[in-house]
């Protein structure tokens, strides 16, 4: 059904062509050892076992259900052995909520100098000590068995853009032959394995990978080797490739992505899972996120504006803080500036994902999703 239909303001036939897509939004509810929780969902990104410089109290606070984490940092420091005589990385890290950890495959290929990739795995150079590590599904899966999160994500190659497509469609089908691998790895009952698309930018390799990977039957699937440099239309249309071939009744988990308007168009093909450091990345910067677009709050042109980072934000930092004096904190270097900025910035994202669950239940969406749209300048 066109969504538009019933607008009270008549769009022209080709405008009402273009806009009114049908929309696969859908809010769902994930359940997990640690809880149920509520999708379209954001998850705070927490690499080294810390969302940096905020509490699991503080993210409690917020709203967030599921956290990241990262297999291959935590690999290499202090060692995934570690956690599990800890007893796990929620015992460690005192997070009651969900936990979803990556692979590694991403890090391995976008953090240390790529040593080599074979069919038995990937061999790299840790970029803390410039030592020579080996990461293959089965040493992934072990780690993230001993690490405990409730989501684990197979072992994959996150295809670099852009790729040829021969590179791509060997790659791809290594990623396939290597999720099978992750499942035969992996013991852990009560834990959920994901298997991660890939297929580089190709249509027709992103159906095979989504087949192939579904025919395997995993839980939920993650969405990879996307938000890597590829224009955003590009992106999109993968989604619009990928998301159909999916299982109705099973998770969407959308790797890397995003920025608000990259989440409300990916809600729109069906996406319900989404991690990005970009909050916690740029808010370490001084740019907060509002839903016009970035405020650069540590710009002399805040330095007397006493107003909050946004008057209608229900986040700590804008309930009791000015722009003034989050500006001040930053420009003095001091730690409690970063942590009003991160708070902000994660509750803005956790907040919007909530909006798009409400809208999404009240069927009205695609009209969300317009004005939304309308005031977000990218
Ligand atoms: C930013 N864009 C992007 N990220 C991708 C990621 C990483 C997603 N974020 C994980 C967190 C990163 C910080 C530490 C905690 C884990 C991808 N991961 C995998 N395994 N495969 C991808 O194709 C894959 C593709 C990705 N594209
Ligand atoms: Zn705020």
């Amino acid at each position: 059904t066109c969504a538009f239909a019933g607008q009270k303001k008549v769009l022209a036939a080709y405008e009402e062509a273009v806009k009114c897509g049908y929309s696969g939004a859908r809010a769902g509810r994930l359940h997990t050892p640690h809880g149920v929780f509520d999708t379209p969902m954001f998850m705070p990104v927490g690499t080294q076992a810390t969302v940096k410089a905020v509490s699991p109290r503080e993210l409690k606070e917020m709203g967030a259900q599921i956290i990241l984490s990262n297999t291959y940092h935590l690999y290499l420091r202090p060692g995934t052995e570690l956690v599990a005589e800890a007893g796990g990385l929620h015992r460690f890290m005192d997070w009651d909520g969900g936990i979803l950890t990556d692979s590694g495959g991403f890090q391995v290929f976008s953090l240390g100098p790529l040593r080599k990739i074979t069919e038995e795995g990937a061999a790299f150079r840790s970029h803390i000590d410039g030592s020579t590590q080996f990461l293959s599904p089965e040493i992934a899966i072990k780690a993230q068995m001993n690490l405990g999160a409730d989501i684990i994500m197979a072992f994959d190659e996150c295809i670099p853009y852009p790729a040829e497509y021969q590179y791509a469609k060997l790659s791809t089908e290594r990623t396939t032959r290597w999720a099978e691998r992750s499942q035969k790895a992996h013991t852990r009952s009560g834990q959920a394995l994901f298997a991660i698309v890939q297929g580089g930018m190709y249509q027709d390799l992103r159906r095979v990978s989504a087949n192939d990977l579904v025919s395997l039957d995993f839980p939920g699937y993650g969405i990879g080797g996307l938000s890597v440099g590829e224009p955003k239309p590009v992106m999109y249309e993968m989604l619009e490739q990928t998301v159909p071939l999916l299982p109705e009744n099973k998770p969407r988990y959308l790797m890397g992505v995003g920025t608000p308007d990259c989440l409300v168009e990916a809600v729109r093909y069906g996406i319900d899972m989404f991690d990005c450091v970009f909050p916690t990345r740029v808010a370490r910067n001084g740019t907060a996120m509002t839903k016009s677009g970035r405020l650069v709050v540590k710009n002399a042109a805040y330095a007397k504006d006493f107003l909050p980072i946004d008057e209608n934000c229900g986040c700590y930092a804008c309930q009791n803080f000015s722009r003034a004096y989050i500006r001040h904190l930053l420009k003095a270097d001091e730690i409690f500036g970063l942590r009003l900025t991160t708070i902000h910035n994660l509750y803005f994202l956790l907040d919007f994902t909530k909006k798009m669950r409400q809208a999404i239940l009240e069927d009205r969406f695609l009209s969300f999703r317009e004005e939304f749209l309308a005031q977000y300048c990218k």
